[in-house]
């Protein structure tokens, strides 16, 4: 049996030669490909081409990268090196708009760039450094503490149904909505996950069963459009998926196709679950109306993964990458802090709370 917590970690910091490493995930599972970038123009590139993707692991790259930026800076004064640091961090800040983590961790380096005032530029670096090294550590406590929270809610030898990737190369360790099977296969939960191909990029089949896989999981790749017979013919007990952005009153961002599993989960009776950190839960969003939803380019429609494009040239296209499941269809929002139930603009706050 395979042991997941050695799945490979996608994001990490090379301070002695100022570099930000990150597992290639678009050319996953062939090739197992580390990048080794230096400049924010690359850095900005990789999480806009979703070769490092996931919204907590887009945090971590961020706050490295912000760190890595700012460690260039020539300035010689704390306010001189403030300006250098809020270019890098605007310009990163324009890669990808849904994912909340890319701002929360971002915002999260700029406060403790202000906590710093006064100190010498050297001095705020290294600050930079360690906050965005906590970053990276507490996100792998977030997501083994999404899991144990999410083990309680799944029996042994369930079917588990998830969309896209929320494993463990899409945060520090562990995964998301992946979590709990991670942890209940140490646990000889022998759950059997069925993962959603994930049109257009193929985060299911090139990720999830990829990861699954390599971890000795029982997992079966599912087209998307077969998600409905799997419910109906009672092979699937539970929905975990990950998220991009949570809104006050519960209504979830998450890959595109998402919603349309939800409601199938509704249809079915089966319970469906939002793994979500804290970090990916934004109060100030309302509703799901305030969340903005990342349109992508058509090729990855019509052509990127054929050697001859297969549908017409120029046809028209529409390839909006996340899709915002409502409220109403999610059973429960399962936390680092614990599992959030409907009110969810009442239960939501008091999860930061605790
Ligand atoms: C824990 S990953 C969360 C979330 O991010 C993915 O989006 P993308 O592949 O575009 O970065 C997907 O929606 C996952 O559920």
């Amino acid at each position: 049996m395979g042991n997941p917590v050695e799945v490979i970690q996608s994001v990490k910091l090379d301070d002695e030669n100022s570099t930000l490493i990150l597992l290639d995930q678009t050319v996953l599972p062939n090739e197992t490909v580390f990048l080794e970038l230096k400049e924010m123009e690359d850095v900005w590139d990789a999480i806009y081409q979703l070769k490092v993707r996931g919204a907590p692991a887009i945090g971590i790259a961020a706050g490295y990268g912000v760190y890595l930026g700012t460690k260039k800076s020539t300035a010689d004064t704390y306010d001189g090196l403030y300006e250098d640091f809020k270019k890098v961090k605007e310009y990163l800040a324009s890669s990808r708009p849904t994912a909340v983590n890319l701002f929360w961790a971002l915002n999260r380096m700029e406060d403790r760039f202000k906590a710093e005032e006064g100190k010498t530029p050297a001095e705020v670096k290294a600050a930079l450094k360690e906050e965005a090294e906590l970053i990276r550590a507490e996100d792998e406590q977030i997501c083994e503490s999404i899991g144990k929270y999410a083990l309680s809610v799944l029996e042994p030898g369930w079917g588990i149904l998830t969309h896209c990737n929320a494993g463990t190369i899409a945060t520090a360790k562990y995964g998301t909505a992946l979590a709990p099977i991670y942890l209940g296969q140490e646990k000889g939960y022998d759950f059997k996950v069925y993962a959603d191909e994930t049109r257009p990029l193929l985060q299911g089949a090139r990720l999830t069963a990829w990861e699954l896989e390599k971890a000795g999981v029982d997992v079966t790749l599912i087209c998307d459009n077969m998600a409905s017979i799997v419910m109906k013919e009672g092979k699937i007990q539970a929905v975990l998926v990950g998220c991009d952005r949570v809104a006050e009153n519960g209504d979830t961002a998450n890959k595109i196709g998402t919603s349309g599993v939800a409601i199938l989960a509704k249809h079915y009776n089966i319970p469906f679950y939002v793994c979500a950190p804290l970090s990916t839960i934004d109060l100030e969003c309302k509703t799901g109306d305030d969340i903005h939803i990342e349109l992508r380019p058509s090729e990855e429609i019509t052509s990127k993964w054929y050697e001859k494009p297969m549908a017409p040239e120029n046809v028209k296209t529409y390839n909006p990458c996340f899709d915002v499941t409502d409220h109403s269809l999610i059973t429960g929002i399962i936390t680092e802090k614990g599992i959030a139930y409907a009110p969810f603009t009442e239960s939501l706050p008091q999860m930061f709370k605790k």
